[in-house]
């Protein structure tokens, strides 16, 4: 049993540390870093406590404990006294934010919505994909595309084209699926060689049939108060959707968002916004990235750095949602390479509450909301409830 009280306001909690293993805070204690103890205090039990004790001439503030919904703070390297002991033994591993399975989740309740759609009004859904040039990986996204609208009933048409193709002649296929009414939902593979104009290109895609949510018109109705846009770029909607389904409350949370491209980050902050989170983005000019980042209750990783949240960087308790999705060499796999998260894993799942795998975080989702905002243009095109 240990009583820890906090000096700001007349929390004392009694605390019975489930495990005899203890760590003593003496006054030489230099830190026990981001531990996670499972607790049970009087009556209650606390689903876990976790704290960061600094060195004495060093305090650093800390979260001490995450009881219930509620955060208590204090500083805690100022106050313990060397006959506290705290039990650090039982680490709580975070939960895993499963991608795949939610996916799939959402893809069966998408095959429903179709094929009710289908039965009274007779409309398929249709999306239509451009891949200009060879990347395989690009070739993999859109073979996986191709599947998980077959897997729901949408219809796709698929146009290849050279590395060499012009962008006049990506443009006209533009047009043609602009005007065709079997086609809800156009995009276009990203990214595009080199010698193109993605942004000529993306702006050609109508506003209705945007389906990838990166025509600047739907970008812009997404950052104003009081606009909606037609549909949201599928990445930062599934982080946003990954978030939900898990129960993670983002009102009135600080949400960092690490990265701002246009793709994921910038509209993955906006989204967060919206939600009335409190957020800040992190980029390659900001300084403390680590400071910034530790203050977050949520936290999107959108970089592609691989490994680069370390465990030092995350806040205990903080929910982590991983869009990196990087290969790193690795002799011992079949491909030579394995994927690997912006977020260093091992560290960051010791610290946080809940966290993205890669691969099966939010890659998944990102095809699942594809199909979402196909349904969802075929559905408002023939005014479809
Ligand atoms: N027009 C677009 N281009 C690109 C987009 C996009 O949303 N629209 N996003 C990415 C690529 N992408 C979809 O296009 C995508 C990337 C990754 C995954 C995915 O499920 N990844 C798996 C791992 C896959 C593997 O093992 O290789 C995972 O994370 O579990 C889906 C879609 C860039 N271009």
């Amino acid at each position: 049993m240990a009583t820890l009280s906090s000096p700001s306001s007349s929390i004392s909690m009694k605390m019975h540390f489930s495990s005899s293993s203890y760590i003593a805070c003496s006054s030489q204690a230099s830190l026990i870093s981001f531990s996670k103890i499972q607790l049970f205090g009087g009556s209650s039990s606390f689903n876990c406590l976790k704290y960061q004790v600094g060195h004495p001439q060093n305090p650093i503030f800390s979260r001490i404990g995450y009881v219930g919904n509620a955060f208590f703070t204090t500083k805690v390297a100022a106050n313990l006294s060397s006959s506290v002991a705290v039990q650090a033994a039982m680490d709580v591993p975070a939960k895993i934010i499963d991608g795949k399975a939610t996916a799939k989740d959402v893809r069966d309740e998408i095959a429903a919505e179709i094929s009710r759609m289908k039965d009274a009004i007779g409309i398929v859904p249709g999306l239509a994909v451009i891949l200009v040039g060879d990347r395989k990986d690009s070739a993999t996204y859109v073979r996986n595309k191709k599947k998980a609208c077959e897997s729901v009933g949408i219809d796709s048409y698929e146009v290849n084209l050279p590395e060499s193709a012009t962008e006049e002649e990506v443009l006209k296929f533009i047009s043609d699926f602009n005007d065709d009414p079997a086609v809800h939902g156009i995009l276009v593979q990203l990214p595009l060689p080199c010698h193109m104009n993605e942004q000529n290109i993306l702006n050609a895609v109508s506003i209705d049939k945007d389906v990838d949510g990166f025509h600047p018109l739907n970008i812009g109705r997404l950052a104003m108060r009081g606009r909606e846009p037609l549909f949201v770029s599928c990445t930062p909607k599934g982080c946003i959707e990954l978030l939900h389904r898990y129960n993670v409350e983002i009102k009135g949370k600080r949400a960092v968002v690490i990265g701002r491209s246009n793709i994921v980050g910038t509209p993955a902050a906006l989204l967060l916004q919206r939600e009335d989170a409190t957020v800040s983005t992190v980029h390659s000019r900001t300084k403390n990235p680590e400071e910034i980042t530790r203050q977050a209750d949520i936290i999107i990783a959108a970089v592609g750095k691989p490994n680069m949240v370390r465990g030092s960087w995350i806040k205990p308790g903080a929910v982590i949602i991983d869009v990196g999705i990087n290969p790193v060499e690795d002799a011992d796999s079949p491909r030579g390479y394995r994927l690997v998260g912006d977020v260093c894993f091992d560290e960051a799942s010791k610290v946080a509450s809940a966290i993205t795998p890669v691969p099966g975080g939010v890659g998944p989702m990102t095809i699942a909301m594809l199909l979402s905002n196909t349904l969802a243009s075929a559905k408002r095109a023939h005014n479809f409830k």
